[in-house]
């Protein structure tokens, strides 16, 4: 018995060594897995209370569900710890954000289409509707949903000369949303908001200066903190509530459009989006941009 066992234990250490082994031969020839990353960076300064939210999907911060999911988590655990402030940026060198990820839009299921657009719909209101003021500090390029990110804060300071800014949404053959025209026209006015979304025109940082989509440029990223921190600052002595009711009934009208129109806006958006004429015109876009 006793001998059985041993060559028993025996043969299943060998087993196992011979597993372990092979395991690890398989293994050592695999690519390490990848690490984690998440893709929204949250840091909240000790003194000030201040978050400073990342946006960090590269190359170019385009806006899947997984990214809009941990914003929106984000902007959630801001406001259950009642924070003081939140500054939205980007780990990138030259883009805030691409907007959304077309590859989201293009060629997808429609359940997961659905999704996509229900967690935009939801992560938008809470950044557009959040009780603690909210900043964009733009530090590169910022198209369509990055334009949109930055128009649903309190205050916009870009980086510039070079980077541009705007909703081109009809230079894709796709159509802004009510709620993104409502956020353009309450930061420009109905005017100049007419001409830019028609012509879906991208605007310099001293151009978009010029028409108030942005409130300030400054020349790197360290100066557009600090502008940041210090229009935050200013709020430090407003009592939060009277703060928090001003803000919802300013922005009224696009809260409310959000909350009674979800199911319809978004059955417009699978409606639109789903359209062969629409789905090659992404097509086409993506591939223009590949073949930069
Ligand atoms: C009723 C409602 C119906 C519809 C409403 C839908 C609303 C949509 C709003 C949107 O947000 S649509 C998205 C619009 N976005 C854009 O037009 C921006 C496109 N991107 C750019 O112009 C440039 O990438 C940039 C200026 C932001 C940055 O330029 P650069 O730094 O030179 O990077 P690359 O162009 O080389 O791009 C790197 C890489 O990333 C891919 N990419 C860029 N933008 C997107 C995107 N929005 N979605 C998905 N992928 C994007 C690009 O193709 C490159 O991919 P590689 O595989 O070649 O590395």
């Amino acid at each position: 018995m006793a001998v059985v066992y041993r060559s028993w234990k025996a043969l299943t250490q060998n087993a196992i060594l011979t597993r372990s082994v092979s395991n690890s031969l398989r293994l050592y020839s695999q690519k390490p897995p990848a690490p984690v990353v998440p893709l929204v960076n949250v840091e909240v300064d000790d003194k000030s209370g201040v978050a400073v939210v990342t946006l960090n999907r590269p190359p170019v911060n385009s806006l899947n569900t997984p990214l809009l999911t941990e914003l929106g988590a984000a902007i959630k655990n801001l406001e259950d710890n009642k924070s003081r402030g939140m500054i939205l940026t980007s780990s990138s060198d030259t883009v805030f954000s691409a907007g959304l990820d077309i590859l989201e839009m293009y060629n997808t299921p429609k359940d997961q289409l659905s999704a996509f657009w229900t967690t935009l719909q939801s992560t938008w209101l809470s950044l557009y509707r959040s009780s603690f003021p909210t900043v964009a500090a733009i530090n590169g390029h910022s198209p369509a949903g990055g334009c949109l990110l930055a128009l649903s804060c309190e205050y916009r300071v870009m980086v510039g000369p070079k980077f541009s800014i705007g909703l081109n949404e009809t230079q894709l053959g796709i159509v802004a949303p009510p709620w993104f025209v409502i956020c353009m026209r309450d930061v420009i006015g109905h005017r100049q908001t007419e001409l830019a979304l028609t012509t879906g025109r991208l605007f310099s940082a001293p151009e978009a200066l010029k028409i108030g989509l942005i409130d300030s440029m400054v020349s790197n990223k360290a100066e557009a903190m600090a502008e940041a921190q210090k229009f935050i600052t200013q709020f430090a002595k407003i009592p939060p509530l009277a703060r928090k009711l001003t803000k919802e009934s300013v922005r009224g009208e696009g809260i409310r459009y959000m909350e009674d129109n979800m199911i319809d806006d978004l059955q417009i958006f699978m409606d639109l989006v789903t359209q062969p004429k629409i789905q090659k015109g992404l097509e086409m876009y993506l591939a223009t941009l590949k073949k930069k």
